[in-house]
């Protein structure tokens, strides 16, 4: 079985916060590909991106979503930069499972992730890099989405209960 949902999004979208929180309540698994890489390389995000360069990070990561994929069966977070790789938006396509991209303002994106030091793309002038990034990647988002939530000004579990009434048509 293939996972019940693949989130994806700009960091500080809420893909990890949000999954974690929507596993719980279908009562399923969690996984996020930044554990799964942290797994598989025996270091941090931030390590493997200071030791290896993001390449080696972007190789990893799209091992660990092609074997999630392919054998779990709960709600999957991906990191915000795995849909740059090709072969993880073709895999996304051939899985065919609802797919959520999860957005909100930059400003908001900027403000959650205040204070925040793990994410090494965004270490240096945060807003600028975002804005980059959003423009680079929002088609991406947009070509692997089968569903799109926006989350300004939304808690965690009200962006949780949205996501579980899209996938199930539950309203509880
Ligand atoms: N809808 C939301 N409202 C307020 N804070 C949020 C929301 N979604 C996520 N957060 C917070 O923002 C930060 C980044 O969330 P995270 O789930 O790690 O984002 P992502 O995995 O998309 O980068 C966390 O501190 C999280 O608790
Ligand atoms: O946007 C990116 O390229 C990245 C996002 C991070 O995940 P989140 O989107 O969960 O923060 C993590 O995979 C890594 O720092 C690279
Ligand atoms: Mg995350």
């Amino acid at each position: 079985m293939p996972p019940r949902v693949v989130l994806v999004g700009l960091p500080g979208a809420g893909k990890s916060a949000v999954g974690a929180e929507l596993a719980s309540r279908l009562e399923v698994a969690f996984a996020d590909s930044d554990d799964l890489v942290v797994c598989a390389a025996g270091r941090s995000v931030a390590a493997v991106f200071a030791d290896d360069g993001e390449r080696a990070f972007r190789v990893i990561e799209a091992r660990v979503i092609a074997d999630a994929l392919a054998g779990f069966d709960g709600v999957l977070a991906l990191g915000g930069g795995a849909v740059t790789t090709e072969s993880v938006r073709r895999a996304l396509a051939a899985a065919s499972i609802p797919v959520a991209l999860l957005t909100a303002p930059q400003h908001e994106l900027l403000g959650r992730m205040a204070g925040t030091d793990h994410r090494p793309l965004l270490t240096a002038d945060p807003a600028a890099r975002l804005a980059e990034l959003s423009e680079s990647r929002d088609p991406l988002y947009s070509e692997v989405a089968t569903l799109t939530i926006d989350t300004a000004g939304r808690s965690i579990a009200a962006v949780a209960t949205e996501l579980r009434h899209q996938l199930t048509g539950d309203m509880s």
